[in-house]
């Protein structure tokens, strides 16, 4: 079957300091090549601490970042990373904020003509038609459509943020961080709607989040990053259950489930490496207490656990013993 999504080798180097007339004097890989299929109808979370390239993964996804190396293919036809406008129409991104990431300025109708007129080049009637279709699958009342984003509560706007998304008709959604902001109430709401939405549209998510309770009662596979690389992905109900990556272990712990044993760490520490100077081996290795020297020398590459899941280490933790 043809994949939703994959990506061959992505990865994105920033250019930083100001040399000899203006010239860059080093750079910064925020993300490193990374080689992922997500299939058609799944739920992908993408996790990690702050600064381990999420958000320059999910920009690079969107067009709102040209890629160093690598090509994104969607339904099998590459994507032309070099052409923002080739994006829109086969893949939206859901924002955090909502409510500062529309225009103030703007009703609701306009915000959501746009992407009809821009992308689609729709008429008004059936532009009209197209709305009331989207604010319905929604539950979002058509006479919002004349008011400004500010007069709206969180979990409305995080509606309209989506319904602005699906009026593109694309069909994938990266959902950055897309209930961090509300109320635990309508957190729940929101995540039933786009369950809903999915299975209604037939679309793939890619979930990105902090919060790992959310990521795995949504997600279908995890992917974990660190360091701008996947250290580890598999079954959302295996990765943070039974990790095999030591640096997934850390994350779990740091949000313990009730009922979950606790176990040693396999940790210490909490500092990133120096971005500006990165270490010749796994990026984790000085935080882990199963380190070696190979792992201090060599980078390890993502592989199968032999258990459904992938980890990029030469120690990995045991299976469970069922
Ligand atoms: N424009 C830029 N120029 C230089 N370095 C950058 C730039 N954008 C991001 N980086 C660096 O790339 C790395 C990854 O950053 P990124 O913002 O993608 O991480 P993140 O996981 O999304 O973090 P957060 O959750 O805090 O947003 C970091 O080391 C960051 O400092």
């Amino acid at each position: 079957m043809t994949a939703a999504l994959r990506l061959d080798g992505l990865s994105k180097t920033f250019p930083v300091g100001r040399g000899w007339l203006g010239k860059p004097t080093a750079s910064v890989k925020a993300v490193h090549p990374i080689d992922l299929t997500v299939p058609r109808g799944e739920t992908l979370g993408i996790v990690g601490e702050s600064g381990c390239g999420k958000s320059t993964l999910a920009r690079m996804l969107v067009g709102l970042l040209p890629p160093s190396t690598g090509s994104i293919e969607i339904e099998g036809a590459a994507l032309d990373t070099a052409d923002p406008t080739a994006f829109g129409k086969r893949i939206q991104y859901v924002f955090q904020d909502p409510i500062s990431s529309l225009n103030p300025r703007k009703t609701i109708r306009q915000v959501m003509e746009a992407p009809l007129r821009h992308l689609h080049g729709m008429k008004r009637a059936e532009r009209e038609a197209r709305i009331r279709e989207i604010f319905a699958d929604v539950n979002l009342r058509e006479e919002f459509l004349d008011r400004y984003p500010h007069e709206f509560s969180g979990g409305q706007a995080q509606r309209i943020g989506i319904a602005r998304a699906l009026a593109a008709d694309a069909s994938i959604l990266i959902l950055d961080e897309p209930v961090s902001a509300l109320d635990v109430s309508v957190q729940a709401q929101v995540l039933n709607l786009l369950a809903d939405l999915k299975g209604k549209r037939d679309l793939t998510y890619l979930f990105i989040s902090h919060d790992l309770a959310v990521v795995e009662a949504v997600a279908d596979r995890i992917a974990v990053l660190y360091f701008g690389s996947v250290v580890e992905i598999g079954p959302a109900a295996q990765v943070f259950a039974a990790p095999r990556h030591p640096y997934t272990k850390l994350l779990a712990d740091s949000a313990p489930v009730v009922g979950r044993p606790l176990t040693a760490p396999e940790a210490k520490g909490s500092e990133l490496p120096d971005p500006l100077n990165p270490p010749p081996g796994c990026a984790f290795a000085a935080r882990c207490l199963r380190a070696t020297e190979q792992c201090r020398s060599t980078v390890p590459r993502l592989d199968d656990t032999g258990d459904g899941t992938r980890a990029a280490c030469f120690h990995p933790l045991d299976a469970p013993t069922a």
